[in-house]
């Protein structure tokens, strides 16, 4: 009798979760909300499941989810495989064109179709791309000290209205072309902020393996200014793989995108905590 109570309890405890969605899941018909999944953030089948089962909820609720992936641990492990030295600038992979086609090889033919198969066994209909198809992402070099890196340089989106118009939910690897048909390789938070910028997204998801951006105290800082960001780079408190991430939360804001989230990818049903209730997660950016 005591367990059917407890039992009760959790069963009302949900109801007002899914009551209290409303407000949420009304503001947030129709929008579009790009999620950044870092191969950090990606956990065991099961965590992708759970971050595939979000996604196609979204789309069900009408939210325009697109997912933009990244997949350096994977690039990594494929690399040692092959005896291809690596290392990294400001958080930037250096890319000779032996390391491109791995680059290609892991995050178009195997990061990518992993997480499209995850939201099509959810009941989703997930499309993978990269930032060739349909001329989506078009590159300039970043710097010739990084070799084949790219940064995005024109976005034709017109692909991506197409999908939302069709129920399917685009998943985009980062890479790009250059206009001498070259193939260049997208930081995946770089690309996630461009094609943020150009849809002119609600929310920009920054999914990584941290619970957000820390202060030099280690506290994680739930609402982040511009400023303070810049400040916090230039002493040394934003670092490593942080750089891209809040690098692309300023240009994703001043390019248009209402709000940029920065968050544990790792904690179950993550995007859905940030979307739909008020327990929102992470470090959020907004315009100053
Ligand atoms: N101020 C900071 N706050 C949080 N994480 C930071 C900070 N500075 C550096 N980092 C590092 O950035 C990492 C996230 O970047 P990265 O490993 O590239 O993630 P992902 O693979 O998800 O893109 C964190 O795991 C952490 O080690
Ligand atoms: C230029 C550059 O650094 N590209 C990244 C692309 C993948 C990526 O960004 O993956 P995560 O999001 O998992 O870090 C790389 O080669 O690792």
């Amino acid at each position: 009798m005591k367990k059917q109570t407890a039992m009760n309890r959790d069963w009302i405890a949900t109801a007002r979760t899914l009551s209290e969605a409303l407000p949420y899941l009304q503001r947030y018909e129709g929008a579009i909300v790009v999620v950044k999944f870092g191969g950090n953030a990606m956990g065991d089948d099961e965590a992708m499941s759970t971050f595939a089962r979000d996604c196609v909820l979204m789309r069900q609720v009408g939210v325009n989810p697109v997912i933009v992936h990244g997949g350096g641990p994977m690039i990594n492990e494929m690399l040692e495989k092959l005896d291809v030295k690596s290392e990294f600038v400001r958080g930037k992979r250096v890319t000779d064109a032996a390391t491109m086609q791995v680059v290609e090889m892991v995050l178009s033919g195997q990061v990518n179709k992993r997480i499209v198969q995850a939201l099509n066994e959810q009941g989703g209909k997930g499309v993978g791309l990269s930032g060739k198809d349909a001329n989506m992402i078009i590159c300039t070099q970043t710097d010739p000290e990084l070799g084949l890196v790219g940064t995005p340089d024109e976005i034709d989106t017109t692909i991506l209205h197409s999908m939302f118009r069709s129920d399917i939910i685009p998943v985009i690897a980062p890479i790009g072309m250059g206009r001498n048909g070259e193939t260049f390789n997208i930081n995946g938070d770089t690309a996630a902020g461009a094609i943020a910028a150009a849809l002119k997204a609600d929310r920009l998801l920054l999914l990584t393996d941290v619970a957000g951006v820390k202060n030099k105290e280690g506290e994680v800082v739930t609402a982040i200014s511009a400023q303070q960001i810049r400040d916090m780079t230039e002493d040394g408190t934003i670092a490593g793989g942080m750089i891209p991430k809040t690098e692309t939360a300023l240009a994703a804001i001043e390019g248009g995108v209402r709000a940029v989230v920065i968050l544990d990818g790792r904690a179950p049903n993550a995007v859905l905590l940030e979307l739909f209730t008020e327990h929102g997660a992470g470090s959020m950016i907004r315009a100053d």
